[in-house]
């Protein structure tokens, strides 16, 4: 997965004193991309845009197609640049800037403060569907056999057929690379977990067993910050909804 923090630099703000339970500020943040088959031409997303996750809440990221809810999960997990503004997500004892994190700072935050269920699976050519899974916790330094034992749970729970587990996900479906992906990203505790349409492809009863693992998620502590297309789960989960068009950049 691509990597694109800014290098430290003197400009680097101070880390504001975050309120207790405060995991994420999202502080006066600004995005353009820039088409380069385009001659360069810039292509303003947001600017300006402020909120907040605590510990123990869901917040979704509201607003019409293209309005930038992806854009901005990503630069929250450092894989798009920003232009502007900073991203305090709470460390173990203070906040730390991701829109400034060096790379190496920010892999290591993923590692353990960050967890994230992107729209589609990432598939890695002849891994099992069980140690994709159960490799976030061996990451976390958790023995192999005690992942997978996690990661079994997590698969038979979202319904995925056993005969599935041994295979590399890459011939599975869309809603079984999906339940794959969702597994990976809740079978760690790290403190905030990123959700990009994690029921897009799912059928009824998976998306409540994701509304369910949300819901648990929550009742944990960990604080979530999500994009969910469909308004059913987005109502039973979402503490708050961030109109993120309230954010738009105004063409010149
Ligand atoms: N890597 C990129 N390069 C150029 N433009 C991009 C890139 N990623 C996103 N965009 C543009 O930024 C705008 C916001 O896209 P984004 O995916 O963040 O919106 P969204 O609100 O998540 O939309 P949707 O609900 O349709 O998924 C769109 O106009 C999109 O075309």
């Amino acid at each position: 997965m691509t990597l694109h923090t800014a290098p430290q630099t003197a400009a680097t703000p101070l880390p504001p004193a975050l309120p207790a339970g405060t995991l994420l500020r999202v502080e006066s943040l600004a995005k353009a991309f820039t088409l380069h088959l385009r001659g360069g031409a810039r292509l303003p997303v947001v600017d300006g845009a402020g909120f907040e996750v605590r510990a123990g809440t869901c917040v979704a990221l509201g607003g019409p197609s293209g309005a930038g809810k992806s854009s901005i999960l990503k630069m929250v997990y450092g894989n798009y640049r920003t232009d502007a503004g900073a991203i305090w997500l709470m460390d173990e004892t203070s906040p730390v800037d991701v829109a400034h994190a060096a790379p190496r700072q920010m892999l290591d935050l993923r590692r353990r403060r960050i967890g994230y269920v992107s729209q589609f699976l990432r598939v890695i050519p002849r891994v099992s569907a069980l140690d994709v899974v159960a490799e976030p916790l061996m990451a976390e330094g958790v023995p192999p056999e005690q992942a997978r034992a996690k990661a079994r749970e997590l698969l038979a729970r979202l319904n995925l057929p056993e005969r599935l587990w041994s295979l590399p996900p890459a011939t599975f479906s869309g809603g079984e690379q999906q339940r794959v992906n969702v597994a990976r990203g809740f079978i760690s505790s790290r403190p905030l977990l990123l959700l990009d349409e994690p029921t897009a492809s799912l059928d009824v009863v998976n998306r409540q067993v994701v509304i369910d693992l949300i819901t648990e998620k929550k009742a944990a502590g960990t604080g979530l910050l999500g994009i969910f297309h469909d308004a059913d789960t987005r109502d039973a989960v979402a503490d708050e909804v961030v109109d993120v068009s309230a954010f738009a950049t105004r063409p010149n």
